[in-house]
């Protein structure tokens, strides 16, 4: 078995700190094992001026390093769940599903600015938390932000805009959650499939030492279950569809947020079961919403 290992990660500080975590867990847990990390930027990275949606969607931050892979040029890749596209190559499996950081997602509030109920202009590319937000802030504009945290919260203090929403887990992960005026309630605003989780992904076939010790059963069952409900409804497209899955025991509770496009509109639900059940349980909440229209 190998004693050194190159770690694949994108440029971006957070996704940079989230090597580290895999690396500080798989050193500690693999004695021996020395890992290295490598950066690399993605399509999606470089491209900055468009919207994503308009350029191809999430698969553009997994390319390259689905490449780099492949060539031996590294042996595993750290990705954020939520922005791995739905369809993973058969031969780079995600090897492990890591503990869950807070899924929430969390208000920054411009220096300043104490408050959004007399209105106010919000950050927001992620049409899930724009509509989710609308309903919290009915006096609140949106405004397309994009960019990588500390992009965002540069372009919040520069530019028109009054207040961002971000994933806490990032904030937390980068020791920045000192800038949080508001945490949102996993009711309040559904988090995106797999937000808080990070996914190793790996050669199939190879065993990495230490790697075990990464997966955690809840998030491979949230896991499960939140793509299962995105895939079922529009295969991970552009929607902004979202779901949370949370293990309790035996028990799983799935909340899933869909919009229908024609209407405008949107619709939660919630459904419990047994957690083994989690995928056929979300798919069963996907079709329950989806028939609302
Ligand atoms: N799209 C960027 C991205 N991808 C994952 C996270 C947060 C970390 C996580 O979900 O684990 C973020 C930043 C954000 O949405 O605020």
């Amino acid at each position: 078995m190998k004693t050194h290992i190159k770690i694949g990660s994108r440029e971006s500080a957070l996704a940079v700190r989230q090597a580290e975590i895999v690396k500080e867990i798989l050193e500690k847990k693999a004695p021996g094992l020395t890992v290295e990390i490598i950066t690399m930027k993605t399509t999606g990275d470089r491209i900055l001026h468009k919207s994503l949606e308009k350029i191809g969607g999430k698969g553009l931050f997994v390319k390259e390093l689905d490449r780099a892979l492949l060539d031996g040029t590294i042996d595993l890749a750290v990705h954020s769940l939520k922005d791995m596209p739905m369809e993973i190559p058969r031969d780079l499996p995600v090897v492990a599903y890591t503990k869950r950081e807070d899924p929430r997602d969390a208000l920054i509030l411009k220096a300043g600015k104490i408050s959004l109920k007399q209105g106010g202009v919000i950050g927001s590319s992620s049409r899930r938390r724009s509509l989710q937000a609308a309903k919290l802030y009915p006096r609140c504009v949106f405004k397309n932000i994009r960019g990588n945290v500390q992009t965002r919260l540069f372009k919040l203090e520069h530019e028109d805009y009054d207040a961002t929403i971000l994933a806490l887990a990032g904030l937390k992960r980068l020791g920045m959650e000192g800038c949080v005026s508001r945490i949102f309630s996993v009711d309040e605003m559904i988090p995106s499939a797999g937000q808080g989780i990070l996914a190793v992904q790996g050669r199939k076939g190879e065993k990495i030492p230490g790697v075990e010790a990464l997966d955690d059963d809840k998030s491979r069952i949230a896991a499960k279950a939140e793509r299962g409900f995105v895939r079922y409804l529009d295969g991970g497209c552009t929607s902004p569809v979202a779901a949370y899955a949370e293990i309790a025991g035996r028990e799983v509770r799935i909340r899933g947020l869909y919009y229908h496009e024609e209407s405008g509109q949107f619709t939660a639900g919630t459904i419990s079961g047994e957690a083994h059940q989690g995928e056929v349980l979300a798919k069963r909440l996907a079709k329950s919403l989806k028939g609302r229209f």
